[in-house]
């Protein structure tokens, strides 16, 4: 009889919830994930970054269960394996600045136990190439720029190859090239895992996300592609010389027009739809 084998989802969560004091940061969250490029937007608050950090293991949740690349973060045994195989950069990384870029990787390395220190050395030197920083190793990271520390804070999540890697804002504060050569980094990266990542922009997640996942008010809104995503948005867009008091949602655009999301009125051309219309209706429909 041929044996049946059900791989394991990089990432499974079952009713994850997190307070703080009266705030439901995270309300109830079931989500599977397996691969990719996962975006997660949603407004300021949207409890992103309280998600990302259970995912990362930081923060343990209050109710519900999280599996994390097959193994159970609340075993202290399986925790440890996961801690090995996932990769972390936090919303604002917190990074001693009389460390050198290569010193603070490095500890970062010896925390996640390379143990053999030629070994380490070279992991070290291989992340800090990938982030572009091979030449400013020996930097302190305090006479960094806030871009090159965001991309040391990167080179420490990327130790490993991790299977799971979960980035909390990861291009904040790098410049338009850098953010091209993150979204490689990050499309390689998830030929091998899954990466999961919080940001803004949703031109960001066009560019680099296989799926996406809208949350607000610390519930899953829309989980999907992009393109179904902008399809929420089809058919919902009209543009007007100035705001239509008929739609649920009115924007002036560049060119002094107005766009408008909502019931499309009668006898009124619909325009092509955004992926930023698409989450607006999403982030609406929780409301
Ligand atoms: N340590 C904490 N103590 C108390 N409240 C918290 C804490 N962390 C988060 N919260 C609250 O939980 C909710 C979700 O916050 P979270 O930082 O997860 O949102 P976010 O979607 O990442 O927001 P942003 O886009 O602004 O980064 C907010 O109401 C926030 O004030």
């Amino acid at each position: 009889m041929t044996q049946l084998h059900i791989a394991a989802r990089s990432v499974e969560l079952s009713a994850l919830t997190k307070r703080f004091g009266r705030t439901t940061a995270v309300d109830g969250i079931d989500l599977a994930l397996d691969g990719g490029v996962v975006g997660l937007l949603g407004p300021n608050g949207a409890g992103k970054t309280t998600l990302l950090r259970m995912l990362a293991t930081v923060l343990a949740p209050d109710a519900g269960s999280l599996r994390l690349l097959g193994l159970d973060p609340a075993r202290p045994d399986e925790r440890l394996e996961l801690r090995r195989r996932l990769g972390y950069l936090p919303q604002a990384p917190a990074l001693y600045g009389s460390f050198t870029a290569l010193e603070l990787v490095d500890y970062v390395a010896v925390l996640k136990e390379h143990t053999d220190r030629d070994r380490r050395a070279q992991e070290c030197t291989r992340v800090l190439d990938l982030v572009g920083l091979g030449d400013r190793r020996n930097s302190r990271i305090r006479a960094l720029s806030g871009g090159m520390r965001q991309r040391v804070a990167l080179a420490a999540a990327l130790l490993g190859s991790p299977d799971l890697l979960v980035l909390d804002e990861p291009a904040t504060g790098l410049d338009p090239e850098q953010r091209l050569e993150l979204r490689s980094l990050l499309a390689d990266t998830a030929t091998r895992g899954t990466v999961v990542l919080s940001t803004h922009n949703t031109a960001e997640v066009a560019a680099l996300c296989q799926r996406v996942v809208v949350v607000t008010a610390g519930s899953v809104r829309f989980e999907g592609t992009p393109a179904e995503l902008r399809g929420l948005a089809e058919g919902r867009v009209w543009e007007s010389p100035i705001a239509d008091p008929r739609a649920t949602r009115s924007w002036m655009t560049a060119d002094g027009a107005f766009r408008n999301l909502g019931d499309l009125p009668a006898g009124v051309a619909p325009s092509p739809a955004t992926l930023d219309d698409g989450y607006f209706l999403a982030v609406r429909s929780g409301r």
